[in-house]
């Protein structure tokens, strides 16, 4: 039962893998054309030779000679013209496939979002793209072509042998179980190693990954031995049975050439007994020798392709997972495709969890009036990221419902949402690109001098100056060069840049010192003239003249209104706001 169903899988499996192919269907004709010509080419030669030897050699004509070797010539120029397009084809195809591929696995990326990038570590994302991709590829541009050409190979010769000569079809196939037989040890541990290959590669380039980004964190605590012991570890788990799978591997290539020479004594054997008794001519003998060869080799090659298949399907699996996961957030088919234009934001009863059971905001209900300042504050852990994180619907609710302009956020093309916000995360991600082009990120047709002038409003004109070659300095990847402080001056140059209508600040000014703050409060101030603003602040100081501040505890809110009102009511907001003037101290 669990066989059966491990076959049925693998087979729905093979067939998703190959369903790559379908957009290229005449290609892929033309394609098989060719692996046919060549197979009849190669089956053609020894025929051909063995009528040489046979009859046209015997009858010492040399016009009928130079006859046939134009023949065997015209023959091998066409199993050269069609080897040529045969890989000249496989190259295009493949390319085409992997191509397909790439751009399916990168949508899915991005419409799995924001909630897969925080659930799933970003060393085993990129091992996905890396090992799974590299590995399930090789179907398309090796395994499959090599199948259906070794499957012919193996079919149309022992076809003719079998109606002609089969005892030579019994030759080879001797040497064929044998091979089988001794290999099947070899495959089952081949399977077995490249099995644990396979899940050990994950959690390697999970550490590879960790070692690169977390370098000052373990410098920092002394934690480069243990780090590096354990990075050794990880990389053992994968080291070790990829050395076994190479192993069994090598092992089974030997074992070719030994079963190859099984049959090609027993081909001796029968047929120079054949020959000596006068039931089969020389020319005829090397023909069917030839033939068997090619039976030989198709069997032995097919039966290499099968468990790397098999291998190739491990990491197709990931991949056909990857792409049938359901996003946490998608688009109803009739959201309403509609330009919003107000920008209220309206809690109804919302609860989340982002597991099960786990509640993280419980019954939250409040209205931000379009172009009114709200600030979120509230001790670390209790959801003020996770609010945020639901107005821009990078998830869902679990109950309740939030309104942008008076529309459930879930009834809106994601598109026309989004356009409407800036966001401003805690941690910036810069590209690898210039400055100029991670700014440019919030309006790709922005001009340069409105780049600048969002630089300039963002506090980041000076600095950027300063920096080897301006606005095209191009900054490392995760902007490494470039301080916390800097970056999110980027961040919010890119926001300012974009001139959303709803403006979600996450901590946007955390790393900055006051008196950059205070300029770009300026700078936020007057864009947020008649926008709707909403900020997760820590300093609470920077909130005093907002018109409404949201007080979450544990999830829940707690207290509302103005900082007077609410420094009046000296309840949590003030106690928060006691101990930050206490640190300020
Ligand atoms: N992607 C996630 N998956 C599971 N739990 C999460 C996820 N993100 C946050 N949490 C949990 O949700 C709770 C609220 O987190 P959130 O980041 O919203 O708090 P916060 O008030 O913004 O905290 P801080 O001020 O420290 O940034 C925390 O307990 C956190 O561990």
């Amino acid at each position: 039962m669990g066989k059966q169903f491990e076959k049925k899988e693998m087979l729905k499996l093979y067939l998703w893998t190959l369903s790559y192919f379908k957009p290229f269907m005449l290609l892929t004709f033309v394609y098989v054309l060719c692996g046919g010509a060549m197979i009849f080419g190669e089956v053609l030669i020894p025929r051909r030779m063995g009528y040489l030897i046979d009859h046209v050699l015997p009858m010492k004509s040399t016009n009928i000679l130079i006859n046939q070797i134009f023949i065997l010539g015209g023959i091998v120029l066409l199993i050269l013209l069609a080897k040529g397009s045969f890989y000249f084809l496989e190259q295009i195809i493949s390319n085409k496939i992997i191509k397909n591929q790439q751009t399916d696995l990168m949508l899915k990326l991005q419409k799995l979002g924001f909630s897969y990038y925080e659930k799933v570590p970003t060393g085993q994302i990129l091992s996905l793209f890396e090992n799974a991709v590299r590995e399930t590829q090789q179907t398309y541009t090796f395994l499959f072509p090599q199948f259906i050409y070794c499957l012919a190979q193996f079919a149309v010769p022992s076809i003719i042998l079998i109606i002609e000569e089969p005892i030579f079809f019994v030759a080879a196939m001797i040497g064929n179980i044998i091979y089988v037989f001794l290999n099947q040890r070899a495959n089952k541990k081949i399977h077995h190693y490249l099995g644990v290959e396979t899940k050990a590669a994950h959690v390697s380039q999970q550490s590879l990954y960790d070692a690169i980004v977390a370098t000052n964190e373990l410098k920092a605590m002394g934690s480069k031995e243990w780090f590096i012991k354990k990075t050794i570890e990880d990389f053992n788990q994968f080291r070790i049975p990829r050395m076994w799978s190479t192993f069994w591997r090598h092992f089974r290539f030997t074992t070719v050439g030994l079963t190859l020479t099984i049959s090609i004594v027993l081909f001796y054997l029968f047929g120079l007994d054949l020959v000596k008794n006068g039931e089969l001519l020389l020319g005829e003998f090397i023909g069917y020798g030839f033939l068997m060869g090619l039976v030989s080799r198709g069997f032995s090659v097919f039966f290499y392709i099968i468990p790397a298949q098999y291998h190739a399907l491990n990491y197709a699996k990931q991949l056909y997972e990857f792409m049938n996961l359901e996003p946490d957030v998608s688009e109803d088919k009739n959201s309403l495709d509609a330009q919003l234009d107000s920008f209220d934001v309206e809690f109804k009863n919302v609860s989340f969890s982002y597991k099960r059971d786990q509640p993280i905001l419980n019954n939250i209900s409040f209205k931000i009036t379009s172009g009114k300042k709200t600030a979120i504050v509230g001790e670390s852990g209790s959801g003020k990221s996770t609010l945020l994180k639901l107005i821009g619907r990078f998830y869902d609710v679990t109950e309740g419902e939030i309104a942008v302009g008076g529309h459930d956020i879930k009834q809106l093309k994601l598109k026309n949402l989004r356009q409407n916000f800036g966001y401003v995360f805690q941690d910036t991600y810069l590209f690898h690109l210039s400055i100029k082009d991670n700014i440019k990120f919030g309006k790709p047709d922005a001009s340069d001098d409105e780049v600048m002038q969002a630089a300039k409003r963002a506090n980041a004109h000076q600095f950027i100056m300063e920096t080897e070659c301006g606005y095209d300095t191009v900054v490392g990847e995760r902007g490494i060069r470039l301080s916390g402080g800097q970056k999110q001056r980027i961040s919010i140059a890119r926001m300012l840049l974009k001139e959303p209508q709803i403006i979600l600040l996450d901590e946007a000014t955390s790393a900055l010192d006051n008196v950059t703050e205070a300029a770009i409060k300026q700078s936020l101030n007057e864009l947020s003239e008649g926008r709707t603003l909403i900020t997760v602040a820590h300093r609470l100081s920077t909130i005093m003249e907002y018109d409404s501040i949201i007080v979450l505890e544990a999830g829940e809110i707690v207290e509302q209104g103005t900082y007077q009102s609410l420094i009046d009511n000296q309840g949590v907001f003030y106690r928060l706001a006691m101990r930050g003037v206490e640190n300020e101290i």
